[in-house]
């Protein structure tokens, strides 16, 4: 995807998120406001313009699946509403490349606000070179609003709204002791999920907020275990 106009920016965003996700919780204050095992999720309460865009932050660690699986699954269109529960309507509207695509969702309503969509291109790549301790590579994919010619923002019956989204995971493999295959039992995947969600248009804080704090958790365990399910009779993609 490296000659497309997008690309430019494609690059850029992916790589200010892996820095972002990368960054420990403890400068910035995020406050916790879900736990799940090992899932944790923060938030910090921000308003632009008196809308409600509290970033969000959740770290998981779920064994059994590389990040690749992880990135994979979450990047492909093909199985994207099998898992994802808020989206009413999925068009891919351009293929830029095998690992860049365009999307136009248009997510459920969540009452009393108007109903939103969301126009996004996505992005999956391996990172080399950076590690964490023992790591293996990172993985990510990147939504970020854009533009699109044909779906002007704010043309229909939804309001439009505007993300980023970075889902960053490392796999982390524990060889067998006795020198054989690695298994699904060897590998720890460690999960970071960004988003910042500006909802475009008026909507009650109290009312985001609270459907943040219920689906929010629901959605990366639903996630997670979707991909757990899909990979645990597959060979394992490293
Ligand atoms: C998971 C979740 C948390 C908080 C709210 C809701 C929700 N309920 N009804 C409508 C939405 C909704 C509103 C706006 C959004 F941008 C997304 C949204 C969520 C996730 C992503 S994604 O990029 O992580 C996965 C692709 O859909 C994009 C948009 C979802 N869903």
């Amino acid at each position: 995807a490296t000659e497309h106009k997008l690309w430019p920016e494609i690059d850029r965003v992916c790589l200010e998120q892996l820095h972002y996700a990368r960054l420990n919780l403890g400068e910035g204050g995020w406050q916790l406001f879900a736990e799940d095992g090992e899932m944790r999720m923060y938030k910090r309460e921000e308003e632009v313009g008196g809308m409600v865009v509290d970033p969000l932050k959740a770290v998981h660690i779920v064994k059994g699946v590389t990040g690749h699986e992880m990135c994979h699954y979450f990047f492909s269109a093909d199985v994207r509403m099998d898992w994802e529960t808020t989206v009413e309507q999925m068009t891919v509207l351009e293929s830029i490349a095998e690992d860049t695509q365009v999307f136009l969702q248009i997510h459920k309503r969540v009452w009393p606000a108007a109903q939103r969509d969301s126009l996004f291109w996505s992005h999956i790549r391996k990172v080399p070179n950076i590690r964490d301790e023992d790591g293996q590579d990172f993985w990510i994919v990147c939504n970020h609003s854009t533009e699109h010619q044909d779906f002007p923002a704010n043309s229909g019956k939804c309001v439009r709204l505007f993300l980023t989204v970075c889902l960053v995971c490392q796999t982390f493999i524990d060889p067998p002791k006795d020198g054989t295959d690695i298994t699904r039992d060897n590998l720890t995947c460690k999960i970071t999920y960004c988003s910042v969600v500006n909802p475009g248009g008026w909507a009650p804080a109290s009312v985001l907020r609270a459907v943040y704090k219920r689906e929010y958790p629901k959605f990366l365990k639903r996630f997670t275990q979707y991909v757990i399910d899909q990979c645990a009779d597959k060979p394992i993609m490293f």
